[in-house]
């Protein structure tokens, strides 16, 4: 099946800065990736060439087999800003149900997108009273108008609350089950990784990696921490259960350089011992 989302090789400039490396990337229809990194990484520049909103200098992009930009591409893909921004002074019902009319949908629709995002019963309230969380929802459903393939949501969950987060997260799960592409960008690691099939990380402008969280754990040889309680009387039981460490690995880069020359460690721990090194 042809991908939602193919970008290959994509490069874009902005005069002497380089914001897009030659980025590949391909998501299928129903996954989620999220793209990190730090400010200035490219995310939004990418975001912005998928939407068609600026022009591109290198590589292919394709949204839905069309040209980014295009009439059938816009009719595929919707975007959530980070910060949605709705007259305060409208109900979140009348808000909807302008985009609805600038679409050329049915109005009918209000209640069903509103009920979807669990704001059925604010429909009525101003969106000047609502929270943060309730007006991130008005935008998704917003984005939900016309029944898009691929979402692309920039900071979709910044500012809200824990709970708001795991809400926004679970209607997102019940997008993608539909066959909904999503493609969210963010900072925040820990919570898009059980939210997402995918990470992408980018940095200068460059895909530096790819896959799931243990994937690139692996691929990166981070160390792995467990902080393990054990129940009342069963430490020495726990200790006991969990294999000791190769003594050379723990101990010899405790020593002084001159006795760590036939050590185990791995590199990475000889560097790392070597800047904070242990005098004995
Ligand atoms: N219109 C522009 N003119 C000049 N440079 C730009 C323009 N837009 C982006 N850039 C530069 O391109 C690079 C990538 O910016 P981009 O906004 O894509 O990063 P980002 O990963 O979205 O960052 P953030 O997390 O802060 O939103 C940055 O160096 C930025 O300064």
């Amino acid at each position: 099946m042809t991908p939602t989302l193919t970008i290959s090789r994509l490069t874009k400039r902005f005069g002497d800065v380089e914001a897009l490396k030659a980025v590949s990337l391909t998501l299928e229809a129903g996954r989620r990736a999220a793209l990190l990194g730090h400010n200035g990484a490219g995310k939004s520049t990418m975001m912005k060439i998928i939407l068609g909103l600026i022009p591109y200098d290198g590589g292919e992009v394709s949204v839905c087999g069309s040209a980014p930009g295009s009439s059938s591409a816009r009719a595929a893909v919707a975007y959530l800003p980070e910060n949605v921004a709705f007259h305060p002074a409208l109900t979140g019902e009348e808000q909807l149900r302008y985009y609805l009319s600038l679409r050329g949908e049915s109005p009918r629709q209000v209640m069903e997108l509103l009920s979807r995002v669990g704001l059925g019963h604010a429909a009525r309230r101003r969106i000047g009273t609502y929270s943060k969380g309730m007006r991130q929802r008005v935008g998704l459903a917003q984005t939900l108008i016309g029944k898009p393939r691929l979402l692309v949501l920039d900071e979709p969950t910044s500012g809200l609350d824990p709970v708001s987060r795991r809400d926004f997260y679970d209607l997102l799960d019940g997008l993608s089950a539909e066959g909904t592409a999503i493609l969210l960008s963010s900072h925040v690691l820990t919570e898009v990784e059980a939210r997402t099939d995918r990470i992408l990380i980018l940095s200068g402008g460059a895909l530096v990696a790819e896959g799931t969280l243990a994937d690139l754990r692996t691929r990166a040889a981070l160390p792995v921490a467990l902080l393990v309680r054990p129940a009342p009387g069963r430490a020495p039981a726990l200790v006991s259960a969990f294999p000791r460490p190769p003594p050379a690995a723990t101990a010899c880069c405790a020593f002084p350089a001159r006795r760590r020359r036939s050590c185990r460690c791995s590199p990475a721990y000889r560097r790392s011992a070597a800047r904070s090194p242990i005098s004995t």
